[in-house]
């Protein structure tokens, strides 16, 4: 089954919610767990426990297990295969984007079956040219796996480089229309979208784009569900919004981490 098979099953179950799984140190606090390696896995796997057949999507920010060095990195692994048990999709949130034969070794470190730290899709940064992505293109569609690749993301001083002119269109209209181009290409519809949920006027145009869009922003960045509509118009359908703290703030209670993703989900 393609990426897009498989996303398009578990939303439909599930509901289309990605939620982030960042267990930055406020969260371990609120959460009474220490800002170490113990307290992070209790706090990465606990979400998935306590939500893991709520959610189709899960979204590990790989940034707050690196910090953690090689036992974080472990402690991902474990909770990427927590979301496979648990029957859901993950996003290892990466925003990986390199050249040649470093971003061929990207690709494997997380596309690859054989991978310990293998995810159902990652996030890539386009800005070394789309093309120089093409490892991972290539390695997804293999695997059946997907990419979302950064168009216009939610903070605000993205826009600098994503609305830049690029000939006529912005930066980001340029990389969601490479996107498409890509997937109506290889039919498989791997490549998605990151498009923050946090602006009025996104910058890009993505009414007729292919592919699935990630978007972040929801909850603690201002960004809203009922805003959706005014924002991405007749492209809703294809939104996967993404929350974060705004539902890990609900636990460590399951109730509390239910009822933030049943809010969510409306
Ligand atoms: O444009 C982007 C791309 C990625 N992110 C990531 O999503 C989460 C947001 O966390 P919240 O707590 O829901 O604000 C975080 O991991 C970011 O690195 C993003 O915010 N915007």
């Amino acid at each position: 089954m393609t990426y897009a098979e498989r996303l398009a099953t578990t939303t439909a179950a599930r509901g289309a919610l990605c939620v982030g799984i960042d267990p930055h140190p406020q969260i371990l606090q609120a959460w009474g767990l220490t800002d170490d390696v113990d307290g992070l896995e209790r706090c990465a796997r606990g979400m998935v426990e306590a939500i893991g057949d709520k959610v189709a999507v899960f979204k590990p920010q790989s940034a707050f297990y690196e910090v953690h060095g090689s036992a974080g990195i472990a402690v991902l692994e474990r909770v990427l295969d927590d979301i496979r048990q648990a029957g859901a999709l993950s996003i290892l949130d990466v925003k990986r984007g390199d050249i040649g034969s470093t971003m061929a070794a990207y690709a494997r470190a997380y596309l690859r079956e054989e991978s310990a730290l293998r995810a159902d899709a990652i996030t890539l940064a386009p800005y070394l040219g789309f093309e120089s992505l093409r490892p991972a293109i290539d390695l997804a569609h293999e695997t059946g796996r997907g990419l979302y690749v950064l168009a216009r993301t939610s903070n605000p001083e993205g826009g600098e480089v994503q609305l830049a002119d690029a000939g006529g269109r912005s930066v980001a209209q340029m990389v969601v229309d490479q996107a498409a181009e890509e997937n109506q290409r290889s039919g498989q519809y791997a490549i998605g979208l990151v498009v923050g949920g946090t602006h009025a006027d996104p910058g890009c145009d993505v009414s007729r784009f292919n592919g699935s869009i990630l978007v972040p922003g929801i909850g603690a960045q201002g960004g809203t569900i009922d805003g959706l509509r005014s924002i991405f118009g007749e492209a809703t359908d294809r939104l996967l919004p993404s929350a974060s703290r705004q539902v890990m703030q609900g636990g460590p209670s399951r109730e509390g981490l239910v009822q933030a993703v049943e809010s969510l989900l409306g």
